[in-house]
């Protein structure tokens, strides 16, 4: 039986799978479904599912932030779908196995249309939950570090329930997210739903909308373009950047283990912004300046995972440090905006 190192886990088998389930078009073990997978974490994530010839994968996304451009590598494979779809209407589909990745997850973006957001956590993950039930399928909702808000514990472990504002301008995210993980737990608990969740710390790497506007392609963008690097004040606050290859494998053993999570999924390397900025302009352009501007308000003022839970139950940390990870995104941006080194 799944754990999570606490109480709240179903003695309930999961239901039987739907008989359609076998009707398949392929011939493989398993078919899987990643909603949000033309974004940036979940298209990695299906490059990687598709290297294993069992996999059939179905993507579905409303395309707000992602992009067919990030799996064109895979259009017109046999084993491989595209859908577009929004995850606030249902879905009726057949497959094993569901990670729930559709989400804005730029703050920008998701501010952009607050109830929007709330929508996709909330209903989108209703549906995506539905989806399992009928089918028997195990789901992976992709929760978030800002469940934990501004944190007054730190590093932040499973057990901290939060400091978060329930009606600030980050709410929409950080609020939809805490009820997609109780709807989670709720649907284990009432129905035996398979179920894990991961609580994904900043994660960064190629394939990051240009102008996505966190902070690691932000600074990455303005070097290459000779701009100035825009530090939000303080300029001390802190984050922990996780590679996107560490993340996806993270992603994978939770699905495949036995544990419901939630588990932190991140690399405990801390900077503040000041310090990344300085690593980026070290890095990629010696000559650029680093200025300071207005920052947005509730932004958490620190943020480390502790990632004692992810060693332990899912054998997995991260291997890409900071500074090896930004110049694999360094080409990646340069040659999408058409900007070679100088020499
Ligand atoms: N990247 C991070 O640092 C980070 C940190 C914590 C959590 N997460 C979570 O990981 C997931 C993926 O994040 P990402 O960085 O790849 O972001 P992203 O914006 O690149 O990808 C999100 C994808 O979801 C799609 N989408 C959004 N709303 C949808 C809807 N209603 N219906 C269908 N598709 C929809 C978008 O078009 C996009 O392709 C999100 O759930 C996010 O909350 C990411
Ligand atoms: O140009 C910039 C952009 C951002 N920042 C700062 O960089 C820090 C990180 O901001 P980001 O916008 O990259 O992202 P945040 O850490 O606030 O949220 C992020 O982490 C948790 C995930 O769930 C979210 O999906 C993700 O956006 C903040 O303190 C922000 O003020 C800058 O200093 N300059």
């Amino acid at each position: 039986m799944a754990s999570n190192g606490n109480n709240h886990v179903s003695t309930k088998p999961p239901p039987e799978p739907s008989p359609l389930r076998k009707a398949k078009f392929f011939q493989a073990n398993m078919r899987i479904l990643v909603t949000g997978g033309a974004g940036f974490i979940g298209s990695h994530l299906v490059d990687k599912l598709m290297q294993n010839e069992k996999n059939e994968v179905i993507v579905v996304d409303n395309y707000f932030t992602g992009s067919k451009d990030n799996l064109k590598q895979w259009i017109g494979h046999p084993r491989f779908e595209l859908i577009r779809h929004d995850v606030t209407e249902p879905l009726l589909i057949e497959v094993d196995q569901i990670y729930h990745l559709a989400c804005p997850a730029s703050p920008i973006f998701y501010k952009y249309n607050p109830v929007k957001t709330i929508k996709t956590n909330v209903i989108g993950t209703l549906n995506m939950l539905g989806l399992a039930k009928r089918t028997g399928a195990r789901i992976l909702l992709t929760s978030t570090s800002e469940v934990y808000g501004d944190p007054l514990m730190h590093p932040q472990d499973e057990t901290y329930w939060g400091n978060v504002n329930p009606i600030g301008v980050r709410s929409c995210y950080d609020e939809g997210k805490r009820v997609a993980e109780t709807l989670m737990f709720d649907y284990h608990r009432q129905h035996g739903i398979e179920i894990r969740i991961a609580r994904i710390f900043n994660t960064y790497g190629p394939r990051m909308n240009i102008d996505d506007g966190r902070v690691v392609s932000n600074f990455i963008a303005q070097a290459i373009r000779d701009e100035a690097l825009t530090v939000q004040l303080p300029g001390t606050q802190t984050r922990s950047f996780c590679y996107v290859s560490d993340m996806v494998d993270g992603l994978m053993r939770l699905m495949e283990g036995d544990n419901t999570g939630p588990i932190n999924i991140g690399n405990p390397g801390e900077f503040t912004m000041l310090e990344l900025a300085e690593n980026v302009k070290e890095l990629i352009n010696p000559e650029v300046k680093i200025i300071t501007v207005e920052n947005t308000p509730d932004d958490p003022q620190q943020r480390k995972p502790d990632i004692t839970k992810a060693k332990e139950l899912l054998g997995w940390e991260p291997k890409v440090k900071l500074r090896d990870g930004l110049p694999l995104m360094e080409e990646d941006f340069r040659g999408r905006l058409g900007i070679s080194r100088k020499k």
